[in-house]
């Protein structure tokens, strides 16, 4: 059993390859059964408007029967002229049948109005027939009608089996055709006369067919690939899903996943008919299989979905406690007034019952509860009836979400997220689907965030990079290298969605590669705006936003504590947060614990060097810091290194300035600046409340230089040339050696400067930009604890920040594990 809806039958070219995809195999029969071309049920359904209100119908009747003809004369079918005169047949019933209406009232009316909204199934059954290759192809035209015999029931219409199993036979006797095509849409009632199975029919149509036929299996070929996870035009990154049982199929067909209707499922699940839903455009694509067994998914939801549109109404009252036929004399209610009722929750304390309906029949609901209950109201046992109107329902669905621990509790927590509130909730004991009711402003964000919690790795992160210079670039090159190989091997799935750089900024809608992506801001770019960049970055649709903060900006910096009370994650090699006013410093803490978020800076002190964590697991295990001693500036370290006096001093901050060890600004290393930023950040970071003005510096930067543009401050760099090789001589003359040192003593007195050493001192033995920290602590008090090694230069800083992005994926992923262990 085949079906092609609408789009799949739209115009000659798509009746021929679907006519392609239905014919059988030599030694099996087909069954195709179609919906009218697109949008033709549409406009049948305006000309009974118009034939019933006495305006025109005759070009509308006549712009369809062109467009049938017009169909049949661009296909290639052998037997056209018979089938231009069968649809000329049709064309001329319909016009006949809209005559006849103008005309009728009453039920007779209503049965020409059944019979002209099925006449487009009958011509593209027609055009179907036709491209097949007709009667003498092997093919029977099957008008439902003349089979398929329904009743109005309770719940909507259903089969008459038995009276459709004779009719069929009676039907087969004079059609001997091996294959049959079919209209959807339509059918018969007992007593003969026309009529439908509701809007988007067809494929209930066709599970009903397969039953009466013996169907081996049903597909459904459409325009999408199968049935996803999600809408992809609301979630891009929605999936296929491979397989369905029948009640997850049910239960997503009825929370608005538009791909199958709702009723087509129960006629296949008696039968145990597996069906296909596949994409006509896209044949070889495998689809999605809906059968008995389903299969384990990745997720224990399968899908996700959003009715729009909802209201809810609440009948609240402590009389109502304890009370039997209270929720009876509700529903009876709504029922008398044609309301639909979608969901339904209530407290075990009995004092309110609220259910979700359509917000269009809110209404209508509200007043027939209000007369319901009017004696109840009158009498205070009843408080009144509440509406609330502008909700959306989300519901997960899923047979993999019974008696799997956690589930409500990851939905809760990803909407948590995102920022909605959750107005109502209703799970039944099936477990099968967990419904919220929402605000439908919310509507997409929490079936992006709901989605990205189910499918996605829990440490998946939307990633803004600022400041692609010298350790951005380097950065960006790591990640591109490793990043597959961390999403196979550990679920590291860093999606960097924003770049920013002083001036312009890129905001991708998908992952950018991160190897071309400083590329993008060239000057057709957007200006920066890091409002928008931040607000982009803080995606709906992944579970973590991140910012990468690689420029020395403390315009940048400035921002930290809204982003991360935000929610945003922040890493960082700038000194400028950790190291400026403290009320900013402390207002980060605060943002941290507000947004649930993490600020990590290890790379602002030593570059990749573990110096931050090395000073938080002594303080964390309860260490006592006396003292800070060493080398803390990479630059200085490899210019006193390299200074032997055989080169002039300025053409080695020339060379560190083009190796990236130097600041942007080579000031801020020279002046000790940047040193006393990094002295500042390891105090407070055990505990101290230093500042950068209680810092002691020694500025090797001459006065007439401070106050120059860079470029006229590195035109002028020959100035240091005479004193440092002054002050190096000074050391030599005594037998030592230069080194920039810095110092926070046991009273909290920091000091950072040049001074000249014994051979035999520590900091005589590094190498090149080697780091060199001693922690003085009550437990390292008669030998210090040393780290040491390479503390600038673009790869290693960007490693250091590299660990931090890192740090904070895995957490996010032993925090997901924790919580569904
Ligand atoms: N180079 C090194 O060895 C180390 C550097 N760091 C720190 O790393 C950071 C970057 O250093 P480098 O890459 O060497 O500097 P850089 O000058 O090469 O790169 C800085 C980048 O930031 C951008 N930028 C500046 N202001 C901006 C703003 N307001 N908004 C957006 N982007 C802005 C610049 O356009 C440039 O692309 C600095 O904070 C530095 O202190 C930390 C440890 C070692
Ligand atoms: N310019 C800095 C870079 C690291 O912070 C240094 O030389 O140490």
């Amino acid at each position: 059993m085949h079906k092609f809806g609408g789009s799949s039958v739209a115009d000659a070219a798509r009746i021929e390859a679907a006519a392609r995809l239905a014919a059988p195999a030599h030694d099996q029969c087909s069954v195709v059964v179609v919906s009218a071309m697109r949008g033709v049920t549409d406009a049948l359904v305006e000309l009974v408007e118009a034939a019933r209100s006495g305006a025109p119908w005759h070009d509308g009747a006549q712009r369809l029967r062109t467009r049938h003809a017009d169909a049949a004369r661009a296909s290639g079918a052998a037997c056209r002229d018979k089938l231009l005169a069968a649809l000329d047949a049709q064309a001329q019933a319909l016009g006949a049948d809209l005559e006849a209406l103008a005309q009728a009232r009453g039920a007779v009316a209503t049965r020409l109005a059944e019979r002209i909204w099925g006449h487009g199934e009958l011509c593209s059954a027609w055009l179907m027939h036709a491209a097949l290759g007709g009667e003498a192809g092997g093919w029977a035209w099957l008008d439902a009608r003349e089979v398929l015999v329904v009743q109005a029931g309770e719940i909507g219409v259903h089969i008459d089996r038995e009276a459709s199993l004779q009719r069929l036979a009676a039907w087969r006797a004079r059609h001997p055709q091996r294959n049959v095509v079919a209209t959807g849409f339509i059918a018969r009632t007992a007593d003969g006369h026309a009529t439908t199975l509701g809007r988007n029919g067809s494929d209930h149509s066709a599970a009903l067919l397969a039953d009466l036929f013996d169907a081996s299996t049903v597909t459904i070929w459409t325009d999408v690939d199968g049935v996803l996870s999600a809408d992809p035009r609301l979630v891009p990154d929605a999936v296929r899903l491979d397989a369905l049982t029948y009640a997850e199929a049910c239960e997503l067909a009825y929370f608005g996943a538009k791909v199958l209707h709702p009723r087509t499922i129960a006629p296949l699940q008696v039968r145990g008919i597996p069906l296909m839903i596949r994409s006509s455009l896209d044949p070889a694509a495998p689809g999605t299989r809906i059968d008995s067994r389903g299969e384990p998914a990745r997720s224990p939801v399968k899908g996700l979905s959003i009715v729009d549109d909802m209201a809810v109404l609440e009948l609240v009252g402590s009389g109502m406690v304890g009370v039997p036929g209270v929720a009876e004399v509700l529903f009876a209610a709504l029922h008398g007034a044609g309301v639909s009722v979608t969901m339904i929750s209530q407290g075990s304390s009995e004092h309110s019952i609220c259910c979700v309906v359509r917000g269009s029949e809110a209404a209508r609901g509200r007043a027939a509860i209000e007369t319901a209950f009017a004696g109840a109201i009158a009498a205070g046992q009843v408080e009144g009836v509440r509406m609330q109107t502008g909700l959306c329902v989300l519901a997960a669905v899923g047979d993999g979400m019974r008696g799997n621990r956690g589930v409500a509790a990851r939905l809760f927590e990803g909407l948590a997220q995102a920022r909605v509130n959750i107005r109502a909730i209703a799970q039944g004991a099936s477990e099968r689907n967990l419904s919220v009711a929402i605000a439908q402003d919310d509507a997409e964000r929490a079936l992006r965030a709901a989605h990205a919690t189910f499918w996605l790795s829990p440490q998946t992160v939307s990633v803004g990079l600022i400041g692609p210079g010298n350790v951005g670039r380097a950065l960006l090159a790591q990640l591109d290298d490793v990043m597959p190989g961390l999403r196979a091997r550990a679920g590291v799935d860093l999606r960097l969605r924003a770049i920013a750089g002083s001036r312009r900024i890129h905001l991708a809608g998908t992952a950018l590669a991160p190897a071309s992506a400083a590329t993008l801001l060239g000057d057709d770019a957007d200006p920066c705006d890091l409002d928008a960049f931040a607000a982009h970055v803080r995606a709906s649709d992944l579970p973590h936003a991140m910012i990468i903060d690689c420029s020395a900006s403390d315009a940048v910096a400035a921002r930290y504590a809204d982003w991360l009370a935000a929610g945003i994650h922040i890493v960082t090699p700038n000194k400028h947060a950790g190291s400026g006013e403290w009320s900013r410093y402390a207002r980060i803490a605060e943002a941290r614990v507000t947004g649930h978020s993490r600020f990590l800076y290890e790379a602002t002190v030593g570059a990749g060097l573990p110096v931050i964590a090395t000073l938080r697991n002594l303080i964390d295990t309860g260490d006592t810091l006396h003292s800070i001693d060493g080398m803390l500036s990479g630059t200085l370290a490899w210019l006193f290194n390299s200074f032997d006096g055989s080169r002039p001093f300025s053409a080695l901050v020339r060379e560190a300035r083009a190796l990236g060890y130097t600041e942007p600004d080579p000031r801020d290393d020279l002046s000790g600046l940047d040193v006393a930023r990094k002295l500042v950040i390891l105090a407070r970071e055990a505990g101290r409340t230093l500042s950068l003005a209680d810092v002691e510096v020694e500025n090797l930067v001459p006065e007439a230089l401070r106050d120059l543009s860079l470029d006229a401050f590195l035109g002028s760099l020959e100035a240091l040339d005479a004193p440092m090789q002054a002050r190096l001589d000074a050391a030599h003359a005594q037998g030592r050696g230069l080194r920039h040192v810095a110092r926070l003593d046991a009273a909290g007195r920091a000091t950072v400067g040049v001074s000249a050493l014994p051979s035999d001192h520590a900091c005589m033995h590094t190498r090149l930009t080697d780091n060199l920290v001693q922690f003085t602590t009550a437990r390292y008090a008669d030998n210090p604890l040393v780290v040491q090694g390479p503390g600038a230069g673009p790869q290693v800083t960007a490693a250091g920040v590299f660990g931090d992005v890192l740090a904070i994926a895995h957490a996010l992923g032993a925090r997901a594990g924790w919580r569904h262990a």
